[in-house]
């Protein structure tokens, strides 16, 4: 060990300032312990960087340019738009400046924490280093996040290719947009890409949104479809091959695919290299770091959060959950009792993929449900297409999908259409109040919202009951009726 570092013995050490180590070190910090945050690239991570927040912002800019292709069922006359990538570049980088002074060296110092922008490593279990700095602490908090894979297909290594981390800055936009992977980047990127002048192709190995509902799934697919977003899903790609000016898809089947650019999209691999892990007795592999159910690592005083973490991680409101599971974990519950109290597993993360139309999902599926508890669970469904909303707004793709368990009790449900990430929220407190599809069926909802699908779709169960041959309101009304 070099003597020359600067060497610190804190309370808490966190390694990555993404959305997980940034969330912990931010609550850590303000109840006055001492922290010390190692973040080697942006402050921010993925999700500001090039992540969530230039792919939320591209969104938009596709949007814009889809309404005005679409006025004509509203008496708009539709044009074609004109789209400068430099200004939506631009528009991009904008949007990240103005959200990074919330992630900024400046901001988590102001909150006492000190910030070390090295990468670090372990160098024995208790002990971090970087190029300048060396950190002995209580506890340990690997927040690496995740990096794009590169599937093992033939080729890919020998073209130039984008991941999320270059495709919000090519140099020339893409005449044609080859994909490789239908998960929520490709479909993002592939309608946004799309709608803002590119043509587009997708391929997938898998059927897209497998572990969706089959039919919501569709409903997305089908859309950008018509906005002229190929795939060949599901196919194999043989070979990845360029040419003087362009870049090949291969498939298994013989067809092949000839695009200007290409972006990798196949899921994410976890950032666990060069971390020292081995010398820190961490267990993990590529799939990530091995946690218990309290995220606590096979070293008792490190701990994982985030993507990194194996099987847990993916989303930024995940990662801000575990450090939130975490912080109780380390600085409000009693330490004498060497356990973790709040876990980290959850069944009821939500989900969401921003395209036009959203789709968002929480809990369990239908097929996941009747796996787990058989005849027992029951559907209810309500569609846009008989929402006064939807239909003013001649936006009626998609539906509600609820899924409840014998006593009513909601066990998960999947929403497609606009704005579907915001009315999952509706589903998201339901499972958090442990509610009925009973108490879901009295909300009062203000009219013409979409968010009444929610109501009807928890109504829908109860109809029979009210309404049927033999419904008590039936049999109650006619008796009363004899003394009118
Ligand atoms: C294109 C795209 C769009 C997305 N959109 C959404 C979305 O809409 N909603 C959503 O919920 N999620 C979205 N995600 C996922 C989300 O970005 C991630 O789940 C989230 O960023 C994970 O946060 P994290 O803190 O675990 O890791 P990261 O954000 O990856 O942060 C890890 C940090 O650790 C640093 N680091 C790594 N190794 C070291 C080391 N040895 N020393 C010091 N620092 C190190 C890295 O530089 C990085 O800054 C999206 C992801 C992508 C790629
Ligand atoms: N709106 C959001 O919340 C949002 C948006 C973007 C990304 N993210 C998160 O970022 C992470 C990464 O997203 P992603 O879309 O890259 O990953 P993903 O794992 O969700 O999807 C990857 C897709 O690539 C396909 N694939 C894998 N290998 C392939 C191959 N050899 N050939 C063709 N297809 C192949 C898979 O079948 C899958 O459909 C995920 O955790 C995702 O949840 C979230």
């Amino acid at each position: 060990m070099s003597t020359s570092k600067t060497e610190y013995d804190v309370d808490l050490c966190v390694i990555g300032a993404g959305s997980a180590g940034l969330s912990m070190v931010a609550g850590a910090a303000q109840i006055g312990r001492s922290v010390v945050l190692f973040e080697g690239a942006e402050m921010g991570g993925d999700c500001l960087n090039h992540g969530c927040v230039p792919s939320k912002a591209i969104l938009k800019a596709g949007k814009v340019a889809q309404a005005r292709r679409e006025g004509a069922s509203l008496g708009v006359k539709p044009v074609e738009p004109e789209v400068n990538w430099e200004a939506v570049k631009a528009h991009i980088q904008g949007v990240i400046a103005t959200i990074a002074p919330m992630d900024s060296v400046e901001r988590f110092e102001g909150f006492g924490a000190t910030v070390i922008s090295e990468y670090a490593h372990f160098v024995d279990e208790k002990t971090v280093e970087s190029d300048t700095t060396r950190v002995r602490a209580k506890r340990f908090v690997v927040a690496t996040g995740s990096r794009a894979s590169a599937p093992p297909i033939p080729g890919l290594d020998k073209v130039d290719y984008a991941t999320n981390e270059t495709i919000f800055s090519l140099k020339t936009f893409p005449s044609h947009l080859l994909i490789i992977g239908a998960g929520p980047i490709g479909l993002e990127m592939g309608q946004t890409f799309r709608r803002l002048g590119a043509k587009v192709t997708i391929v997938d190995i898998a059927p897209p949104l497998g572990r969706n509902e089959p039919e919501h799934a569709r409903v997305l697919v089908e859309a950008l479809q018509e906005e002229g977003v190929t795939f060949h899903a599901p196919a194999a790609t043989k070979e990845i091959r360029k040419t003087a000016k362009n870049i090949i898809i291969e498939l298994e089947n013989g067809t092949l695919i000839k695009g200007s650019h290409l972006l990798v999209a196949a899921g994410r691999a976890p950032a666990v290299d060069d971390l020292g892990l081995d010398a820190a007795g961490v267990k993990f592999d590529k799939r990530g770091i091995e946690t218990d159910g309290n995220l606590r690592t096979s070293n008792k005083r490190i701990y994982g959060a985030g993507d990194v973490v194996k099987g847990m991680g993916g989303l930024t409101h995940i990662a801000g959950f575990h450090a939130g599971q975490l912080f109780k974990n380390f600085f409000l519950l009693p330490q004498a009792l060497n356990k973790g109290f709040s876990s980290a597993k959850n069944d009821r993360m939500p989900a969401a993929i921003y395209t036009s139309p959203e789709l968002a999902n929480i809990g369990l599926s239908e097929a996941q449900a009747r796996e787990k508890f058989g005849d027992r669970v029951k559907t209810v469904e309500f569609h846009f297409d008989e929402n006064d909303r939807a239909i003013a707004e001649r936006s009626t793709k998609g539906g509600v999908k609820i899924v409840v368990n014998h006593k009513g009790k909601v066990l998960g449900g999947s929403i497609v259409g606009e704005h579907a990430g915001e009315m999952i929220h509706m589903l998201s407190v339901a499972m958090t109040g442990g509610m009925k599809l009973s108490k879901l069926a009295q909300i009062i909802s203000p009219y013409p919202t979409r968010s009444e699908a929610v109501k009807r779709a928890a109504s829908s169960l109860y109809t029979e009951d009210l309404f049927g041959p033999n419904a008590m309101p039936r049999k109650t009304a006619a008796f009363w009726a004899k003394f009118h």
